[in-house]
């Protein structure tokens, strides 16, 4: 198709082929005219030819022919020229009606054409507009990328980018001033839980929930990022002095308190704030979030949902904690783990029916760890994995060991960690282990948290009914603590409830306590579950657990964990128990 553009040049081409006509027809003229001046020169030519010697009669003779052939070219030239005048006035008139049908198609071509510059027009003024609409597209997407690139998707929140370069630039202007600036790092306690047991959906909820909290506790000037994960880092970038800080904190404790209702749930999380104030802490944005990092990791083994200022010999502890987690690596190898035994007693009888196996690191240079000091550091690693599949096999063979020594044949009970239990070869191991060490398999107990059992219940289902077949046992360990569905406890093979030891612990104390622990006891055997409290320490713990028909009991009362020489013992004899008045 042509363009206007094409069109135009078209049209200009014709006007000019037009104008070139009319020139032709006068050039035809003008030579006309000048073959009538030949003429009339050698006529002029021929008389002069006569007026010369007689030497030049032949010449002249010659020149009479020649002036007679002349003159009948010059007759001949007239004639020409009549034709030529004649051609001349028609060529005029064709050049008359040329212009005319010019005219008229200039006229109708400049219509077309200024339909078709219109039209061009129109074209041109919407792709001005598209190309500037594209122009502001292009700039919003700059905009909204570069958002992206600075803030968390999920919150909106300022992300781990943009907190380093507002960070960096509070320090230069605190250097400059003399001033200081305070670095929180927050974690949420137990987040993983929720996340675990309610699902991501609800997990994300309770983030941004945490965030905008946080958000209404610091000033517009301070800046509240999220790391990642469920840590936020807040900064507070001028304060006058450290006790500001740790107000901020309270302020954040106290909001994060109230329960955040999130489908139909509601929610209880805590935070554990670690506190870093820059000179003191640190020169730079690194050192400084590291610092309050190092903080916050005491405020959790403190305890949790506080916070705590960053101390220098918390560093030391840090170091500790990476060097116990290098020498983690090599224990195994050297034989380094020894398996803890605690008996589980049946309320009514007095009896021990099982025994937990608990894990203890016999470290070279530091004695006997229990499992809090090490035992998160490698699930951290991923050292849990090695490590799990020791203690299993482990506590098999004792097991096995004390039946093939005569004593009555009891449960041994091994706590299950949620990457031990998603492992792809975990059930594989459990059959193959029982097989290996030839004990039965009702004779082996996995305790498992809420947490564990309530994420991904379709494969927890399936998981938890493979073990079943197999024959072992299956109990929920620290229950109350996390969150359980019902329907799924019903729907789950599971055999035991064991109630934590926080609730039992205070049974005598808190009737609050009190009231959990019977109504989870009435749930268990409406379920048809066995039921067994934790941390039992105290005779009137045991005479409130007896009174409301709990099934079996554990406990430093009834016997703290021991080694597997004095669990023998413990089995041959069996365990003494009083009741108070
Ligand atoms: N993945 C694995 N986790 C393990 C393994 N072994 C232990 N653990 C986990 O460590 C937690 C702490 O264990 P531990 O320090 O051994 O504490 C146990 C008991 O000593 C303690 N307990 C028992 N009775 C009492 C009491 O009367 N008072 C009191 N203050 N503490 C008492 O409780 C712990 C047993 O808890 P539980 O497992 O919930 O029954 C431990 O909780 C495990 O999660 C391991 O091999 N693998």
């Amino acid at each position: 198709m042509a363009t206007a553009r094409e069109d135009a040049a078209d049209l200009r081409d014709d006007a000019a082929h037009l104008r070139e006509g009319k020139v032709t027809s006068r050039e035809d003229a003008a030579h006309l005219r000048e073959g009538n001046a030949t003429s009339r020169e050698d006529a002029a030519h021929l008389r002069e030819g006569n007026a010369t010697s007689r030497e030049d009669a032949a010449h002249l003779r010659e020149g009479s022919a020649t002036s007679r052939e002349d003159a009948a070219h010059l007759r001949e030239g007239n004639v020409t020229s009549r034709e030529d005048a004649a051609h001349l006035r028609e060529g005029n008139a064709s050049s008359r009606e040329q212009e005319i049908r010019a005219a008229a198609t200039i006229r109708t071509a400049s219509d077309e054409h200024m339909t078709k510059l219109q039209q061009a027009n129109a074209h041109l003024v919407i792709a001005t507009i598209e190309a500037h609409k594209l122009t502001e597209q292009v700039e919003t997407a700059k905009v909204q990328l570069d958002h992206l690139a600075h803030h968390d998707v999920l919150t909106g929140l300022p992300n781990r980018m943009l907190l380093q370069d507002r960070l960096s630039q509070s320090i230069e202007l605190a250097r400059r001033h003399g001033g200081q600036l305070a670095v929180m790092f927050m974690d949420l306690d137990r987040f993983k839980n929720i996340n675990d047991s309610l699902g991501h959906a609800v997990g994300d909820q309770l983030l941004q929930s945490v965030a905008q909290r946080v958000v209404g506790c610091v000033r517009h000037s301070d800046t509240i990022s999220r790391q990642g994960g469920d840590e936020f880092v807040l900064l507070l970038s001028s304060i006058e002095h450290a006790e500001d800080a740790a107000l901020s904190a309270q302020k954040i404790l106290a909001a994060l308190a109230l329960p955040h209702r999130i489908d139909r749930h509601d929610l209880h999380i805590g935070v554990s704030i670690g506190i870093s104030i820059y000179p003191d802490d640190g020169q730079d944005a690194e050192t400084l979030i590291k610092s309050a990092d190092t903080a916050m990791y005491y405020a959790k083994e403190n305890g949790r949902n506080i916070y705590k200022f960053f101390e220098q010999d918390m560093n030391a502890r840090a170091v500790q904690r990476q060097s116990i987690e290098a020498s983690l690596r090599r224990a195994l190898e050297r034989q380094e783990f020894v398996l803890h035994y605690q008996p589980k007693i049946n309320l009514q009888s007095g009896t021990i029916v099982g025994v937990e196996a608990l894990i203890r690191w016999q470290h070279p240079e530091r004695g006997l760890l229990a499992p809090a000091q090490f035992v998160s550091i490698a699930e951290d690693c991923g050292l849990i994995l090695p490590l799990g599949r020791w203690v299993l096999r482990e506590a098999c063979l004792q097991a096995r060991a004390w039946q093939l020594a005569g004593l009555a044949p009891i449960t041994v009970a091994v706590n299950t960690s949620a990457l031990e239990f998603r492992a792809k070869d975990f059930l594989e191991n459990v059959r193959a282990t029982l097989a290996a060490t030839c004990l039965e398999p009702r004779y082996l107990e996995l305790e498992l948290t809420e947490s564990v059992l309530m994420r991904d219940a379709q494969s927890t289902d399936s998981m938890l009914h493979a073990l079943a077949d197999m024959g072992v046992k299956l109990a929920v360990d620290d229950f109350g603590t996390g969150y359980s569905s019902l329907s799924y406890l019903r729907q789950f093979p599971i055999d035991t409830l064991k109630i934590d030891q926080s609730f039992v612990t205070q049974i005598s104390s808190n009737p609050d306590d009190a009231t959990i622990v019977s109504a989870v006891i009435s749930m268990g055997k409406s379920l048809k579950k066995r039921v067994i409290a934790e941390g039992v320490e105290t005779p009137e713990q045991y005479a409130f657990l007896l009174a409301q028909h709990c099934d079996e009991g554990q406990g430093d009362y009834f016997g703290r964990p021991m080694v597997a020489e004095a669990f023998a013992t413990l089995l041959q004899t069996g365990v003494s128990l009083t009741l108070s008045d």
